[in-house]
């Protein structure tokens, strides 16, 4: 499997970038110099507390044409389907599964094209669709770092620390504070969006596994310094509190032509995670397919997992080889972005979703399950053109009213577990 190289993008988790758009923009062996080069500003960009330990001490310096500071006032303005207050409505034990939301037909923006599904303490979920460009128009999330998960079109993420482009099956994280502008290759694009409000994303630790394996730290690219110097009559929106605000700016607020530090967006592309599964017997938990995960203050217990369940073989001997039936403490936001799901025959669509809260019962479909008994599993089988992935979270996911009463939620999803016969003959 070859993909491209990661030209254009600084290379690994979390590390120390150092980067110019001029050379010379940098200030050398210093972050505050009396005069800073070439007549910019120097200006701290703090993601973690300060006296953070030093392992999780996130924080940039950055070197721009204008402070961040310089924008008229903000006036609050509407929240559109974005939601914030996930306490205000009953959350159902049903099992929940939504079609793909349509594509806009008026014109939207990714930032008008969010809808919020669910969420709680710990993550709002959301879905996007947009067919245009942020036209002079520029956001920051002061509320969370945005994850970002394309599943259909591309996205360019022009932000304060460079250009990501992104494609479906590579996703995206936006640090909390950083300015950005979307723009879309392909003129409409779709996917979902988790914000953390907890512990920065970072990658699991990998146990016995060792030291390599599931999401590689060098396969995770930030870019390069890259600017703008524009003025103009421009708009910064910011979504602070759980509400969305205006201001007017007179100038690119992309304005930053040398940083360094490790507070810094990123992009992963999910075909390089190097996926390990069982090679004897029983399939294993999906903590197995965990990316990245927001961890809390109890050891081993974290208020985000983000999961991929990407194509891999199965191998296990007399083993039902798809997911089992479960119910589970944690509750389960899935999204699919390619293909189909190896524990659902059908209903559940690339740009769909679904919501299997805590201790709701779930697991493969009918057909699948009859399926998966009767296979032959002394071959290995590959689970192949697919891309599937969890959102999960050790709070219950409250489904927003909007996602409730969504013309896409699939009222007749609990029949795929219907019927299941009554197979239980103590004298066989
Ligand atoms: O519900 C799901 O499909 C996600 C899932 C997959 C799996 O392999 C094991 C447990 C689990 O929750
Ligand atoms: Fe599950």
């Amino acid at each position: 499997m070859s993909h491209p190289a990661s030209a254009g993008y600084q290379s690994g988790f979390g590390n120390e970038f150092a980067t110019e758009a001029l050379p010379g923009a940098l200030p050398a062996h210093r972050n505050s110099p009396q005069r800073a080069p070439f007549g910019l500003y120097a200006e701290q960009l703090s993601g973690t507390a300060f006296t953070a330990p030093r392992a999780h001490n996130r924080r940039s310096w950055l070197y721009r044409i204008r402070p961040a500071a310089m924008h008229q006032p903000f006036r609050q303005v509407g929240n559109g389907r974005i939601v914030s207050d996930f306490g205000a409505l009953a959350a159902p034990p049903n099992q929940l599964r939504w079609d793909p939301l349509p594509l806009p037909d008026a014109p939207t923006d990714f930032i008008d094209g969010w809808v919020t599904m669910a969420g709680n303490a710990g993550v709002a979920i959301h879905l996007y669709a947009a067919n245009r460009d942020m036209h002079g128009r520029y956001f920051y999330n002061a509320d969370a770092e945005l994850l970002i998960v394309p599943q259909q079109g591309r996205l360019r993420l022009a932000t304060e620390l460079g250009v990501i482009e992104l494609e479906p099956q590579e996703i995206a994280v936006i640090p909390r504070g950083v300015r950005f502008q979307v723009s879309l290759p392909d003129g409409a694009a779709r996917g979902y969006l988790c914000e953390n409000f907890g512990a920065l994303l970072r990658l699991p630790d990998l146990g016995p596994i060792g030291s390599n394996g599931l999401a590689n730290p060098r396969d995770f690219l930030t870019p390069h310094a890259a600017y703008e110097d524009k003025e103009g009559e421009f708009e910064l929106l910011a979504k602070f509190g759980g509400n969305l605000w205006s201001a007017r700016i007179g100038h690119s607020p992309l304005d930053v032509v040398a940083w360094h530090g490790n507070y810094a967006p990123y992009k992963y592309d999910l075909r390089h995670f190097n996926t390990i599964g069982s090679i004897s017997y029983d399939h294993p938990d999906p903590s197995i397919f965990l990316v990245l995960h927001a961890p809390s203050d109890t050891p081993g217990v974290d208020t985000l997992d983000f999961v991929i369940f990407p194509p891999r073989w199965l191998a296990a001997e007399d083993t039902f080889r798809p997911p089992w039936f479960h119910r589970n403490v944690a509750s389960e936001f899935m999204g699919l972005i390619e293909g189909q799901y190896d524990a659902k025959s059908s209903g559940f669509r690339p740009g769909g979703a679904s919501l299997h809260n805590c201790m709701s019962g779930h697991g493969p479909d009918a057909p699948t399950f009859d399926k998966a008994s009767a296979s032959d599993t002394s071959v290995p089988h590959k689970v192949d053109n697919t891309m599937a992935f969890m959102f999960e979270t050790i709070a219950l996911i409250r489904p927003t009213a909007h996602a409730l009463a969504s013309p896409q939620l699939q009222p007749d999803y609990y029949q795929c577990w219907q019927g299941f016969p009554h197979n239980f003959n103590p004298k066989a």
